[in-house]
């Protein structure tokens, strides 16, 4: 129910077309209150003109075509439905069966699949038909339902393939889950939104088709319904008689439910799929603002490679907006190692993402400003965006492996970054490949390997030799790590961290391993549900973290030297970031928390000496220092 009321809420396409349909559902149900006729009767008079008793006038046997549209249109409507219904139902059971089952049940579904697809749709429908004949409206529903499934069943395969391929359904077939509980519980929610539009275009694809039969004389002509009419009146002659309305009334009709089916299946595919609309109407207005933005003038903008400002970006859901990144404003300056650390969810990613613009639909960037080197990224156009990449800045996140295609030789892959930006020459992209494996620790005759003979470490390190292929001035690097063990980790990072010195880029590295950051970056931003709440060099983040949740943090990890001591977590959860949060996010969960402080003024940043600034309120000058020190003291009891 919320998930209808959020695709009207959000479409106003498919409110009207759910208007229309609305509308006429009723005037079918409700049929004998708009007209006292019935649709059989023949005892008016032939060919009568609109108006008068007969709204829309008589036919040539003496039926009243106003009372033959309002109830004709139940039965169209039950054609419809009923087909939308089976059609869909037998879509969705053969998708998920050849997804989840795969192997022979896949292969048997795929052959039935094509068969349907290629035998021409009219003639099928003809012949199955004139088999069925006889049967009334069941049977044409039958017929309909059996050459109208195939089309929704392949794009429902193709669609429970990539989820059956997804890791939360991988993890409940490891974990043992049944096959009903993987199909119903895991798969079938997350093809909601594509089984209701496929229910609405095959509803269409049943109202068109039942005109079509009716028409050519293939349905029961002796049923009311918007196809028998047109049937009828083709029969009759009633454009030769001048009697176009008979024509005319079911022909409307017809088109009417067909752009409301039309309008409700748009509207479900602009609110479930990848909410498209919202991000582009969004990407727009950020354009737009971007396109009249005055340069930064902030401080530190003189000193920063990238500058972000501001920065509001998150993700578009049928739920309402997750914020993910709220307010933030961030500097890393050239040759700079910056790490980014939090707890999983505190949109670490989102923020690396957006800020690099590589933030995918349903992602959305709803305000703020980064520029790199002083260019405005946020503002540039698809081409600019794509001469800057991999030239001024690269991006290697934890999956980057997969993106290395298994029937190309590494070689290819090394060459292709450098050639899309204009080095042509062999002899120069084999020596900086060369050069580049060098850097990053790998022999050099692995240049000619394909994929799959490296391993997993090997792997990252070819990534990341591509993203500095073209020597950026910046690399952000998501989690680059975290699939190897930590060996490999180690040797990787410092290998990043001497190329980073040799080269001088500046680095954005995120993690959840604080101990890591410690030793690895010259300065760290701590990030809590979606704000960067302290931030400062990396070693007054190790002896002095002013934050409560930074202190919470670093004992979470066990310290780089000394005795082995019991970790504590932090209990609680963050708050849920679709929310507004009021004053600081970490309230809840925080041990020196000052009730009708924290939770009520707005968020602020204190500047507790040179370039160490904490989002808490335990360093407002304006709060009674007695009380912070009671507060104090209580978080460390
Ligand atoms: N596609 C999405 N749709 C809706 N919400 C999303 C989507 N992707 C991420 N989020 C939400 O955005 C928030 C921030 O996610 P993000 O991945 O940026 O966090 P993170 O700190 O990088 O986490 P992790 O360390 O686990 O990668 C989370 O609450 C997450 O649930």
């Amino acid at each position: 129910m919320n998930g209808v009321i959020t695709i009207l809420r959000r479409s106003p396409r498919a409110s009207l077309g759910l208007g229309i349909l609305v509308t006429l559902v009723l005037l079918a149900l409700l049929a004998p209150a708009f007209t006292a006729h019935s649709p059989t009767s023949q005892a008016y008079g032939t060919w009568l003109k609109p108006g008068g008793a007969h709204l829309l006038g008589t036919t040539a046997l003496g039926q009243d075509i106003w009372a033959q549209l309002l109830y004709g249109a139940r039965l169209t409507l039950l054609i419809g439905f009923a087909v939308g219904l089976v059609a869909t139902a037998i879509a969705t059971a053969m998708g998920l069966a050849a997804a989840y089952f795969g192997g022979k049940t896949d292969e048997a579904i795929n052959v039935l699949l094509n068969v349907f697809l290629v035998l021409p749709g009219l003639p099928l429908l003809i012949i199955a038909s004139a088999f069925l004949r006889g049967g009334g409206v069941w049977s044409i529903i039958l017929v309909i339902s059996l050459t109208g499934w195939a089309w929704g069943a392949r794009v429902l395969r193709s669609q429970a393939l990539a989820l059956r391929n997804r890791d939360f359904v991988q993890a409940a077939v490891a974990s043992g889950e049944g096959a009903g509980r993987i199909i119903f519980a895991e798969m079938l929610p997350n093809l909601a939104g594509l089984i209701a539009a496929n229910f609405f275009g095959t509803a269409l694809y049943a109202v068109l088709s039942e005109a079509g039969l009716a028409f050519l004389g293939m349905g029961d002509v002796s049923q009311v319904t918007w196809g028998t009419m047109l049937y009828w009146a083709q029969a009759k002659g009633s454009l030769l008689q001048g009697a176009w309305w008979w024509v005319a009334a079911p022909g409307l009709c017809i088109a009417l439910l067909g752009t409301a089916f039309a309008l409700i299946n748009f509207g479900i595919d602009e609110v479930t799929n990848p909410r498209v609309m919202h991000a582009n109407k969004a990407t727009r207005v950020l354009r737009r603002k971007h396109a009249n933005a005055a340069p930064l003038a902030s401080p530190g903008s003189a000193q920063s490679l990238l500058a972000i400002r501001n920065l509001d970006a998150g993700y578009v859901t049928p739920g309402g907006n997750v914020r993910a990144v709220r307010d933030v404003s961030l500097d890393v300056a050239p040759g700079e190692f910056l790490g980014l650390a939090g707890e999983s969810g505190c949109g670490k990613s989102t923020l690396a993402f957006a800020a690099t613009r590589l933030l995918d639909a349903p992602g959305v960037v709803f305000g703020g400003e980064a520029r790199l080197a002083g260019k405005d990224l946020l503002g540039l156009s698809p081409e600019e965006l794509r001469r800057v990449r991999w030239k001024d800045y690269s991006l290697v996140f934890q999956a980057s492996m997969n993106i290395l295609n298994p029937v190309l030789k590494v070689r290819e892959q090394v060459y292709d970054a450098m050639q899309a930006h204009g080095i042509q020459d062999q002899a120069k992209l084999e020596a900086r490949a060369r050069e580049l494996f060098q850097l990053v620790g790998i022999r050099e005759d692995y240049l000619s390997a394909y994929p799959h003979q490296l391993s997993g470490g090997m792997k990252q390190r070819v990534v990341i030799a591509i993203a500095l292929a073209l020597e950026p001035k910046l690399v952000v690097m998501d989690e680059p790590t975290t699939a190897l063990d930590v060996v490999v980790q180690r040797q990787i990072l410092q290998e990043i961290d001497a190329v980073r010195r040799r080269l001088g880029i500046s680095i954005v590295f995120i993690t959840h391993d604080l101990s890591l950051l410690v030793e690895m970056s010259d300065r760290i931003a701590i990030m809590y549900a979606g704000e960067v709440v302290e931030e400062a060099s990396a070693s007054a983040i190790y002896t002095h973290p002013k934050h409560p949740y930074t202190r919470k943090l670093m004992s979470a990890f066990p310290p780089l030297e000394g005795p082995r001591e019991r970790r504590a977590g932090i209990p609680g959860r963050p708050p849920a970031l679709s929310q507004s949060i009021q004053g600081c996010p970490f309230f809840e969960r925080c041990p020196s928390r000052m009730p009708g402080v924290c939770n009520e003024k707005p968020l602020q940043k204190f500047d507790e000496a040179t370039g160490h600034s904490v989002a808490c309120f335990l360093y407002d000058p304006t709060v009674d220092p007695q009380r912070k020190e009671q507060h104090e003291a209580l978080a460390s009891d």
